[in-house]
């Protein structure tokens, strides 16, 4: 059973279609990253799946669960960190917890025990006898999603869980996501294509509200990007751009300025022949190469060339 099933899930705001037919099913105890530009219809999509708001038509199945505002089953089963999570800042790390498992009605007992632990999960077993007013961003949010986790949730879903934090609060929180997969499917919604690339398992890309493609990070680098060649010569690269384009597997060469370095791009359809002849190129040009390198396919070359460059968030 996938642990998250949508079928042609769908949001009207009036006349506006923020969410169109999605279709989309998410194995389960995968970090499932949820891909798309602002404004593509994430948190809309995201809302929906954690019973927040309705569907204009459309189902969605979590763990089992047809995903309805009114079912409580599927509330404890799941567990939701908001791209802006609330807390009581006169309360401790610690005490926030207890409140949280307390409208999950655990016992005194169990609810002290997974405090405990939750808080020891996310770095926090000492900040969590301090106010959270006093906390960091990140702190903040790794008790957002120690809150998340306190009903043993089997899915969890974070939106946009790390776009305000600064460098060392985003690899926390993506530290603690990689833990978490393998027991919890963990469904992110982001526009942070290198998070993606870091944690996430699968990927599905969409925007303005329409799913582009879902498939492993891995799936879509080898299909939609290809490798590129980034050299450097002493002197200007334009003489050898024409020998280059005139080579059949050769998809695009330019040339592109970066601060005072000339940087020459190039493309190829068949990898295995420009490694062998590009070099040969090279040296018939007479040029001085001082930089030669062959740069790996990124998740960010296969969201710019489905989504657009306009579209990069
Ligand atoms: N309550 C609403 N009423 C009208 N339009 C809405 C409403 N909520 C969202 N929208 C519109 O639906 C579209 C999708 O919004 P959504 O918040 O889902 O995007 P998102 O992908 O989460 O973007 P971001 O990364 O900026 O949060 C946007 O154009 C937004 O303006």
């Amino acid at each position: 059973m996938d642990a998250i099933l949508c079928q042609k899930l769908t949001k009207k705001f009036g006349d506006f279609t923020a969410l169109d037919g999605l279709d989309l099913a998410v194995e389960k105890n995968r970090v499932f990253g949820f891909l798309g530009p602002n404004g593509a219809g994430k948190t809309t999509a995201v809302r929906m799946l954690t019973g927040l708001s309705q569907p204009t038509s459309g189902k969605a199945y979590v763990s089992g669960e047809e995903v309805t505002p009114r079912n409580l089953s599927l509330r404890s089963k799941i567990g939701f960190l908001p791209d802006v999570p609330a807390f009581y800042s006169w309360m401790t790390g610690r005490e926030f917890m207890l409140f949280s498992g307390e409208l999950h009605k655990l016992s005194p007992r169990e609810n002290n025990l997974r405090a405990d632990e939750l808080l020891e999960l996310v770095d926090l077993s000492e900040a969590g006898k301090r106010r959270v007013g006093g906390y960091s961003r990140g702190m903040k949010q790794r008790l957002g999603i120690a809150q998340a986790l306190v009903n043993k949730p089997e899915v969890l879903f974070m939106d946009e869980p790390t776009s305000a934090l600064d460098p060392m609060g985003r690899r926390d929180v993506l530290n603690l996501i990689e833990r978490l997969s393998g027991d919890t499917t963990v469904f992110m919604s982001t526009h942070i294509l290198s998070d993606v690339e870091r944690v996430c398992d699968r990927v599905a890309i969409i925007n303005e509200g329409k799913l582009i493609t879902s498939a492993s990070v891995e799936e879509l680098k080898r299909k939609y990007s290809t490798s590129a060649f980034e050299i450097q010569f002493e002197e200007e690269p334009t003489p050898i751009l024409t020998q280059l384009l005139k080579m059949p597997y050769i998809k695009t060469a330019e040339v592109r300025t970066e601060g005072e370095v000339r940087v020459l791009y190039v493309q190829a359809s068949d990898l295995a022949k420009a490694k062998t002849e590009i070099p040969g190129v090279i040296a018939q040009s007479g040029l001085t190469l001082t930089h030669y390198e062959l740069t790996t396919p990124s998740i960010e070359d296969v969201f710019i060339q489905l989504v657009g460059n306009g579209a990069k968030a």
